[in-house]
């Protein structure tokens, strides 16, 4: 698989940098039939967009996106799906001063290190504008999915140290998008303007959980499905880590406190999240991925040069203070196509009229 491309039967390819014209992708192995609703894929998109909420960036985009191929008449007709998304407010002349310097925690110094040439503008290719191709290949998976009553959630678990409230996987259709509980968010804000003062940047966690996935997916090696939806959510800037079920918790349980019967019913924890031998066991899949604080500070920096020294910098430019919470659709995205993906390749891994598995 190139380094542009995610997943094997249900694919997406993207292109495109962050200051150059456009922003794209190609969605494989979508089959035929499904109505696909631009303004669907619109929404999942304004929920990612720069320029709007207390973290982001001003940068602002309209991100509308522009189908190019595989849809007639609104139905998708089973050949590759082809996007584009203009560029339409860069600044380029804020990155003039970066040429030649490496921020630290960003991306310039690697792409250097393995291309020998880079664009230098916006991080390029790294820069979390890349993600804008990802919620589009999420919502034709979403709407993939839906016919097979599958469903995805995320929201904010905890954004600068903060946590809210977990959700109970059973109470996953009361779960807002960004964040479960006001009053947190209301400490979120206060913490956002202190950093912002600062001059300084916030990480946080993110939870998805996906609801409606039937026992069987995923392969028993390599593509186990634990290992597939981590390898998704942690090719997106800035993931850190990625925790199934009780994750890293799981090391400090004894094994009569971890282990659980299959339970459809959902009255035990879930510590598995869904996921037993990388095969999904129909409970809801459940995974936490912890993103870090954005690079880009605003404070005076030791930064790397080409010429190998090292000197003191001040990053200009508009940055988002915390990825969070423009990264909750995109982690979401990424775990709707590796659904996708899995569903398509357990189908080739059973005969036909093989009785459906049961818990
Ligand atoms: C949605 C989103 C928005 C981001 N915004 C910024 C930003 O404004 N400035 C910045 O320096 N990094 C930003 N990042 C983080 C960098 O893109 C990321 O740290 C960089 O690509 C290096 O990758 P790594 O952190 O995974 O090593 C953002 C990431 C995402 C996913
Ligand atoms: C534009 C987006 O986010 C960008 C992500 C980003 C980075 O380094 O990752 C740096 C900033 O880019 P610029 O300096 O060009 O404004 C953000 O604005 C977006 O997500 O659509």
């Amino acid at each position: 698989m190139s380094g542009n491309t995610f997943g094997h039967l249900f694919s997406l390819t993207t292109f495109g940098e962050s200051h150059g014209p456009a922003l794209g992708g190609v969605v494989h192995g979508c089959p035929a039939g499904l109505h696909l609703d631009e303004a669907a894929v619109q929404q999942e998109l304004d929920r990612r967009r720069p320029g709007q909420g207390k973290t982001s960036t001003p940068r602002r985009e309209s991100d509308k996106v522009q189908l190019l191929s595989g849809i007639f008449e609104g139905v998708t007709t089973g050949t590759p799906i082809g996007f584009s998304i203009a560029n339409e407010n860069q600044r380029t002349s804020d990155y003039e001063a970066m040429r030649g310097i490496y921020r630290p925690g960003h991306a310039d110094f690697t792409y250097m290190a393995k291309y020998g040439h880079r664009d230098h503008r916006g991080g390029g290719r790294s820069s979390g504008r890349e993600t804008v191709s990802r919620v589009v290949g999420g919502a034709i998976a979403q709407v993939f999915l839906a016919q097979h009553n599958i469903q995805a959630q995320a929201y904010t678990q905890e954004f600068g140290g903060i946590q809210a409230e977990t959700i109970a996987p059973d109470k996953a259709h009361e779960l807002p998008y960004f964040a479960p509980d006001p009053s947190v968010v209301e400490l979120w804000d206060k913490r956002v303007s202190e950093i912002k003062k600062a001059g300084d940047t916030l990480g946080g966690i993110v939870e998805i959980q996906i609801h409606g996935v039937p026992p069987g997916l995923g392969e028993p090696v390599f593509d186990k499905l634990d290992a597939r939806l981590a390898a998704a959510c942690m090719s997106v800037g800035a993931v850190k880590s990625v925790e199934i079920g009780c994750g890293r918790q799981a090391a400090r349980l004894t094994g009569s406190e971890n282990n659980e019967p299959p339970d459809p019913a959902l009255t035990h924890r879930n510590n598995a999240g869904g996921i037993l031998g990388g095969i999904s066991n129909g409970a809801p899949i459940v995974l936490r991925a912890a993103v870090k604080p954005i690079p880009s500070i605003a404070q005076e920096q030791e930064v790397a040069t080409a010429e190998k020294t090292l000197a003191p910098f001040t990053i200009g430019g508009r940055h988002d203070i915390s990825a969070i919470p423009r990264i909750v659709p995109v982690l979401k995205a990424m775990a709707l196509l590796t659904i996708a993906d899995m569903l398509l390749l357990q189908r080739s891994a059973r005969s036909e009229g093989s009785p459906p598995a049961t818990v």
